[in-house]
């Protein structure tokens, strides 16, 4: 179903910029913009909206919380006044497994206690808990809050995939930036967590199994009048040098690392519970580790910066 995305993608940007009469700069936090917005709702039939719009590098949050809460908690609001308007009540919202904080026993479920230590983390939850209210104020609405955990990879045409700005924070883009020649070797933070080899574990989930757990939602949502909150996540923990080995041995390629300490505010391992998706949406993640490193390694050959 996702397979023609590719060939679609650039036609329904180029669309959306006639239809707002300018460029389109997400990343800029155009979802602020209420008259765009309008516009777009006022042109095109649209019943459902799967809001993905949003700045979300921790570190970068920390240096910049008034860009952060601007975008990404404002952006939110201006998106879901002009569903209102529009009387499009459908939204499925990108939360993050961020949420949760650090000491959670894992596998982590839906219902563990939230605690956040970052700009970037806090809008996300600003957001939960405004999606929350919504839905009690108007069941009309209907929502899917999904908590991703690290979603990893590219879709496998090479086509489309993460084009990081600047130095990429997360691991797989720098693993590949490293196996490129870009940069000399990725930094393993910290190899003294209780993981098997120390290093910290994440629940890596490939982006394009995110993808269909987004239309999964969408589905049932249309079948069901519900706010809902899932995690998006395999269930399965790896470690940062697993990743590493499996990148090499699927790509054949060198990726140099030394271990620095631990970054701080990182946590040790985490993993979701992922059985909720699977009872309420059907959706399990189908790919794994190796398809996330081959097609991570296909978009940046594909893509050289
Ligand atoms: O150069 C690096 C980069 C990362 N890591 C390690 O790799 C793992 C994954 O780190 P990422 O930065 O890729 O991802 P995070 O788990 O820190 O954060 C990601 O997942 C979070 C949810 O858990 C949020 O959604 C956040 O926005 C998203 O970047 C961590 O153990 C981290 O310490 C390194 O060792 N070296």
């Amino acid at each position: 179903m996702l397979d023609n995305f590719s060939n679609s993608t650039p036609a329904v940007i180029d669309r959306l910029a006639q239809i707002i009469g300018r460029p389109v700069r997400w990343h800029e936090g155009d979802i602020r913009d209420a008259a765009a917005l309008d516009k777009i709702f006022a042109e095109l039939s649209v019943s459902a909206v799967l809001h993905f719009a949003g700045l979300k590098a921790v570190t970068e949050s920390i240096d910049r919380p008034i860009d952060y809460f601007d975008v990404n908690v404002h952006g939110s609001i201006a998106l879901m006044k002009a569903m209102q308007r529009a009387g499009c009540k459908t939204l499925v919202f990108s939360s993050s497994a961020t949420v949760y904080g650090p000491e959670q026993p894992m596998p982590v479920g839906e219902g563990a206690p939230c605690s956040v230590s970052n700009p970037y983390g806090r809008t996300k939850l600003v957001v939960e808990d405004l999606l929350y209210e919504l839905g009690r104020a108007d069941p009309e609405w209907r929502i899917a809050t999904l908590r991703y955990f690290n979603p990893t990879g590219a879709h496998p045409s090479g086509l489309i995939g993460e084009s990081p700005i600047g130095t990429p924070s997360n691991l797989m883009p720098l693993v590949c930036q490293v196996a490129a020649g870009l940069r000399p070797c990725v930094q393993i933070f910290g190899d003294d967590y209780p993981s098997p080899d120390g290093t910290g574990v994440r629940d890596f989930v490939h982006v394009m199994d995110l993808a269909e757990g987004h239309v999964a939602a969408l589905d049932y949502l249309t079948r069901n009048q519900a706010n809902i909150l899932v995690n998006l996540g395999t269930g399965q923990g790896t470690s940062v040098l697993e990743v590493i080995r499996t990148f090499e041995r699927v790509n054949g390629q060198r990726v140099p690392f030394e271990v620095v300490a631990r970054r701080a505010a990182d946590i040790g391992i985490s993993y979701a519970d992922a059985s909720l998706a699977w009872e309420l949406l059907g959706w399990a993640a189908k790919r794994g580790i190796d398809d996330m490193c081959r097609d991570a390694w296909r978009w940046q050959c594909a893509n050289r910066a």
